[in-house]
């Protein structure tokens, strides 16, 4: 069927009123649908090399080669709809469900037996902040004792979540870099610990890019749904630092050691579809109907008896649990020394530095 121009001037009007920004690399893509849709094929001149925002629309136009103007109206339709239907089933609603106050960084609800985590930094793709790995393990730590069924973490806005924030590094504490990498193995510890040691049903729902330890705790989760839009990505030797979240044990266990070392000593990043298939995710499904068909799964799972289901989770998991908080100390005590490194130091400086266009 035919997209009516109604309907695309109605996408239009619908772009508007998003709420949350769905990222540079969707707003080239939707850029370039809209120019093919109403200009057809890219027919301006290159804009120069140091013209960065010109030339990544440029490219982006450009690189629709020849599609019937017909078929970028329908696409661009589709895009708009995908990004109104996943915006208007995550968190970003008028009157949220039972949302608990009082975070900076998240947000957290419970409905049908479902306590939802989401992580609310969707302008930094949802890095973590120190202040968020507070608020997460509080987060859990309520989750655990509600009367919820199961526990979800999700993102909002087209990231799941961009890893550490990388500002983190940047505030160094009156005691120095030492006291600075000291007080991080902490944190990371007790962060990781909270997830090792979850008693109830944990369900990521990936609605989009994962990076660094958003990826590596994934192992401990006990379902992984996601988005085929998804990557997940450890970039740890590029930023000169060592694999967390017991992914030094659990990744090679779960998909064996040569996925693993790809993944976690040379930053392969792995599509959705990879990462289902090497076990680290449970399903994907289409962005288009993602969050419905992920609901649907939720809801079912919710609706099972609470005590069964956290009994049942600690018979899968009890066995590996000292393992694992060993795993932890060790993985925590090796990143303490790598932030100490000139290799992360100037990694981090190299990506601050980008950052403030120095
Ligand atoms: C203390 C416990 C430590 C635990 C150890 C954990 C380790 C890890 O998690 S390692 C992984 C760390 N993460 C990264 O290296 C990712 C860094 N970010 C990026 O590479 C990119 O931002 C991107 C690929 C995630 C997204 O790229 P793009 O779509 O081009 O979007 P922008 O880069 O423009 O991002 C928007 C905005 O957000 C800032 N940002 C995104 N991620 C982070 C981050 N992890 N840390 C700090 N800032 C981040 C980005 O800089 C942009 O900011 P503005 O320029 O101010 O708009």
């Amino acid at each position: 069927m035919q997209v009516s121009q109604q309907d695309f001037e109605k996408a239009k009007d619908q772009l508007k009123l998003l709420k949350v920004d769905p990222g540079n690399e969707v707003k080239l893509k939707l850029y370039a649908l809209f120019k093919q849709a109403t200009q057809g094929p890219c027919n301006t001149p290159k804009p120069g090399m140091l013209d960065f925002v010109n030339k990544a629309k440029w490219d982006a136009w450009n690189s629709l080669g020849s599609l019937p103007q017909e078929s970028a109206r329908q696409q661009y339709v589709d895009l708009v709809s995908s990004l109104v239907s996943s915006e208007s089933s995550s968190h970003v609603k008028e009157n949220p469900p039972d949302s608990k106050s009082g975070y900076e960084t998240i947000e957290v609800f419970t409905e049908d037996n479902i306590t939802k985590i989401v992580l609310n930094r969707p302008k930094m793709k949802n890095a973590i902040s120190v202040k968020m790995y507070e608020e997460i393990m509080e987060a859990l730590e309520e989750a655990a004792k509600d009367d919820s069924v199961i526990t979800v973490l999700t993102g909002s806005g087209d990231y799941y979540c961009s890893g550490n924030d990388l500002n983190n590094f940047a505030n160094v504490s009156a005691g120095g870099i030492k006291e600075m990498a000291d007080n991080g193995a902490k944190l990371l510890k007790n962060f990781v610990k909270h997830f090792i040691d979850f008693p109830k049903p944990l369900i990521a729902v990936v609605n989009g890019p994962a990076v660094g330890i958003s990826v590596t705790v994934l192992g401990l989760f006990d379902v992984v749904y996601s988005t085929d839009r998804a990557t997940f990505h450890t970039p740890f030797s590029n930023l000169g630092q060592s694999p967390e979240g017991c992914s030094s044990y659990v990744f090679p266990k779960i998909m064996g050691l040569a996925k693993a070392t790809e993944m976690l000593l040379f930053n392969k990043k792995l599509t959705a579809a990879e990462a289902c298939s090497v076990g680290l995710v449970t399903e994907v499904f289409p962005d288009k109907t993602f969050q419905k068909e992920v609901r649907a799964r939720l809801k079912a799972y919710a609706s099972l008896p609470r005590n069964s289901l956290a009994i049942s989770k600690q018979l899968l998991r009890s066995i590996e649990k000292e393992k694992l908080h060993e795993v932890n100390s060790q993985e925590c005590a090796c990143l303490k020394e790598r932030w100490l490194s000139d290799e992360c130091m100037n990694a981090v400086m190299s990506f601050l530095k980008k950052k403030s266009k120095l």
